[in-house]
Order: C-alpha cells, then sequence, then structure tokens
C-alpha cells in the first residue's frame, strides 16, 4: 500500500538547462514533491552541473499554486564538502547530503549544514559500505542510496542497491530516528515499487520524468506504482 510519505524527487539533471524556472515550475505542477538538485564539480566526479547561484535563481520557482516552498534536495557530488555546502545552505538548499568519503571530517561536515538550517544526509555510492552510519546517524536526517555510479543521469539501475536499501532500513528502525531513505539513479514506472518494497520513501527520477514530454503522467504512473505495492 502507498505510505503518504513517499516524495518523488525529479532530478534537475535531465531537465533543459536553457529553462531550468520553467522546468521547475512545470515538475512541481505536474506533482513533484522535491526538487532534486545535482552538484558535480568535474573532480569527484567526471561531470560539471550548476552551483549555489543557480540554486537560489530557482529558488523562487520551487512554489506550490497555494504558496507553499517545495523542498531543494541539494546532491553535492564534489569534494572538498564543507565550502560549497555552506554556499548551498545560503541558496536556499533545505536538505544538503554529500558523499562521506569527500570529507576529511564527515561529523564536522554534518554538523556544519545543520547549524546552517538544514537538514544533513549522507549519500552511498554502489560500491560504498554503510559503516559510518555507526557514528553518524544520529546526526543526520537523510540516507541518499546510489543505484548508479554517480556522474551521469540516464544510466540503468544496480540491482544490489536494494540490499544496501533494506540494510539502511533496518538502521533507521534500530536508531529509532526519523530519517528518510532517499534512492537515486534509474529509476522508473517499472521499478520504483521493488525500490518501496526493499524499504525506500524517497524516489529521485531524472531522465524518466524529464525525457518524456508528460511529466504528470510519468509521476502518475510511479504514484500508481507504489500504490499497488
Ligand atoms: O545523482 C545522480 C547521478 O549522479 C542522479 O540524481 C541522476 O540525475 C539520476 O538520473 P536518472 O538515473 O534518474 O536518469
Ligand atoms: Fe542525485
Amino acid at each position: 500500500m502507498s505510505s503518504p510519505t513517499h516524495r518523488i524527487a525529479p532530478s534537475l539533471l535531465s531537465a533543459d538547462f536553457a529553462r531550468l524556472g520553467d522546468e521547475v515550475r512545470n515538475v512541481i505542477e505536474a506533482g513533484a514533491d522535491w526538487i532534486h538538485f545535482d552538484v558535480m564539480d568535474n573532480h569527484y566526479v567526471p561531470n560539471l552541473t550548476f552551483g549555489p547561484m543557480v540554486c537560489s535563481a530557482l529558488k523562487p520557482h520551487a512554489r506550490r499554486a497555494d504558496g507553499t516552498a517545495v523542498p531543494i534536495d541539494v546532491h553535492l557530488m564534489v569534494e572538498p564538502v564543507d565550502a560549497l555546502a555552506q554556499l548551498f545552505a545560503d541558496a536556499g538548499a533545505d536538505y544538503i547530503s554529500f558523499h562521506p568519503e569527500a570529507s576529511g571530517h564527515v561529523h564536522r561536515s554534518v554538523q556544519a549544514i545543520r547549524a546552517r538550517g538544514c537538514k544533513p544526509g549522507l549519500v552511498f555510492n554502489p560500491a560504498t559500505p554503510l559503516d559510518v552510519l555507526d557514528w553518524t546517524i544520529d546526526e543526520i536526517d537523510l540516507i541518499l542510496i546510489m543505484s548508479v555510479n554517480p556522474g551521469f543521469g540516464g544510466q540503468s539501475f544496480i540491482d544490489s542497491a536494494l540490499r544496501k536499501v533494506e540494510a539502511a532500513r533496518r538502521r533507521i528502525e534500530a536508531s529509532g530516528r526519523d530519517i528518510r531513505l532517499e534512492v537515486d539513479g534509474g529509476i522508473k514506472a517499472d521499478n520504483i515499487a521493488r525500490v518501496a518494497a526493499a524499504g525506500a520513501d524517497t524516489f529521485v527520477a531524472g531522465s524518466a520524468i524529464f525525457g518524456k514530454p508528460d511529466y504528470r503522467a510519468v509521476i502518475a504512473d510511479m504514484r500508481r506504482a507504489l500504490e499497488a505495492d
């Protein structure tokens, strides 16, 4: 049964970069819950996207028709982490997640994000173990499991991510904390239910949504698949 806590977070990586403000508004009108903002530095990953100035320019567009704000979910694929995390906090990010191997001081980076008023998250690549959660789970609001190797949209879902989602869900239950469990990479209407069944509650989708002309239809298909779960 679909939970009202499910969130669909379209990734702007696959949006039309020439019309980003329109794309944010259109995908919110089509039913997006969050906006996923992939920051790539051509160092931690071999690709380059957008910085904090683009985030602050888009912030006023991240609103529903009734005026409520839609959370901006910043996924930092950058090394080092801290300076850019602070700039994104100032640019209006709501969630800021980073890859623990890209920070020399993971706990300090997490605390610095919270001190700026944002919700901190940790991101795990397909071959990165969850061990750092032993020492950080009480400090974070989001765990992001990568189901592709980071750097590009449009890749195929890596099935072993499902086992990692299950393991992350067990850790969240054991912590007793309210932590969102997000999955990113290769999610489509035809596999989203499996990801939810493994324990995820938040679903990033880039090419599946922005690659189709009718964003509303894709998001509706995803919600139907979650309801059938
Ligand atoms: O972080 C990343 C890629 O590094 C993602 O957020 C992708 O943008 C997801 O794109 P699709 O796999 O859904 O096309
Ligand atoms: Fe992402």
